[in-house]
């Protein structure tokens, strides 16, 4: 049976909004050691995107390295959505005792994040550990003043994730509160992902696979930092989630509750086995694409074409390789001796110049 051509070019809704999506798209392209996902934000622009393809490029030609576990503990993520879908959402999560809830999202109240956090506390209990992400939205007096209703709210807050722009502000913020702090966006976003650590601005490092380019690159950051991490998504089909997964098996300590439960933020998936919490653990998989679902999710001509704008960008900035690491990328009409997707051939043939 004919392989599905790499690479290809996916879309699916969102079950909720989320960081402003209501739609996740991205590439799924395939090498010798499977398939990849190269599926950066649009608002990462060419230059900041060439780490997620180094991790795409990662999957499909290297592999990851070998897992020292066989399940990864991860936490439901709930979005900024009202108290009864939030308490749902927690009791639906497939027993995750760990919940990561998003607040300071424009338009909404300190009300209407207290409402959200005492669901989400309902809903898991009092053992459960709940930890909020503001996406670096407030000043770090906001902060200060924010977190301690929020953790009265929450019955304690494990950590606020990225409470505050800067690394400055992270480390002003850490001396005025008792909230323990991760840094997401100071990592991810940065030329230099240790300098929040070097800073002492942070008691987590939140590390993401893709914005970091690779799982290898996330384990010198977490070998490097000095600090306890935690592994999140971003927000990928369940081809990148394997990634975030290959990562947390791989590393040495896992302290926390990784946010790679996010394939429950879609509505569908390009595998046939999505990545989804067990008794609040993912197992340590790489599912296959499926190539029914690649071809009943495949992105439109529009943003097929935008896709392959995109990468020719890329490539150029960052000079590297194509799909099949030829450097002249072009849709693979063979199968992969590995990860060859189940299902008739599908999906569009893409030809892309270096
Ligand atoms: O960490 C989680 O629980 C899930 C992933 C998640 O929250 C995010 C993924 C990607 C970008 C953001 O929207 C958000 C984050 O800031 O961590
Ligand atoms: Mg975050």
């Amino acid at each position: 049976m004919p392989a599905t051509p790499s690479p290809v070019v996916w879309s699916v809704p969102m079950r909720t909004r989320f960081r402003g999506l209501t739609s996740r798209d991205g590439v799924l392209v395939r090498g010798d050691a499977g398939w990849g996902e190269f599926s950066p934000f649009w608002d990462y622009d060419a230059t900041e995107s060439a780490a997620w393809w180094r991790a795409a490029r990662e999957a499909a030609d290297q592999g990851w390295p070998e897992p020292v576990r066989a399940t990864v503990p991860v936490n439901v993520t709930v979005p900024a959505v009202d108290a009864a879908t939030a308490h749902r959402i927690v009791r639906a999560s497939g027993g995750c005792r760990t919940a990561k809830v998003k607040v300071a999202e424009p338009g909404q109240t300190v009300d209407d994040e207290v409402a959200r956090l005492e669901a989400v506390r309902d809903a898991l209990g009092p053992g459960g550990a709940i930890r909020v992400d503001a996406n670096a939205a407030w000043d770090v007096d906001t902060a200060v003043a924010r977190l301690a209703v929020l953790d009265r709210a929450a019955g304690g807050l494990e950590y606020a994730e990225q409470p505050v722009p800067t690394v400055d502000d992270l480390a002003a913020l850490r001396r005025r509160t008792h909230v323990p702090i991760a840094a997401d966006e100071s990592v991810r976003r940065a030329d230099d992902p240790l300098a929040v650590a070097r800073a002492g601005a942070a008691d987590v490092l939140v590390l993401k696979v893709q914005p970091l380019g690779g799982v290898r690159a996330c384990l010198r950051i977490a070998e490097d930092c000095g600090l306890p991490v935690v592994v999140s998504s971003a927000l990928e089909s369940s081809v990148g989630l394997a990634a975030g997964v290959a990562l947390a098996a791989a590393l040495p300590e896992l302290p926390y509750a990784c946010g790679l439960a996010t394939a429950q933020l879609l509505t569908a998936d390009v595998v046939a086995d999505p990545l989804l919490p067990v008794d609040g653990a993912v197992p340590v998989r790489r599912p296959v694409p499926d190539a029914r679902l690649l071809a009943a999710h495949a992105a439109d001509d529009a943003l097929t074409a935008r896709w392959h704008r995109r990468l020719d960008d890329v490539l150029a900035v960052a000079g590297a390789r194509g799909p099949r690491g030829t450097g002249i990328p072009t849709g693979d009409p063979t199968g992969s001796p590995t990860g060859t997707p189940a299902g008739d051939a599908t999906g569009p043939r893409a030809t892309w110049t270096a």
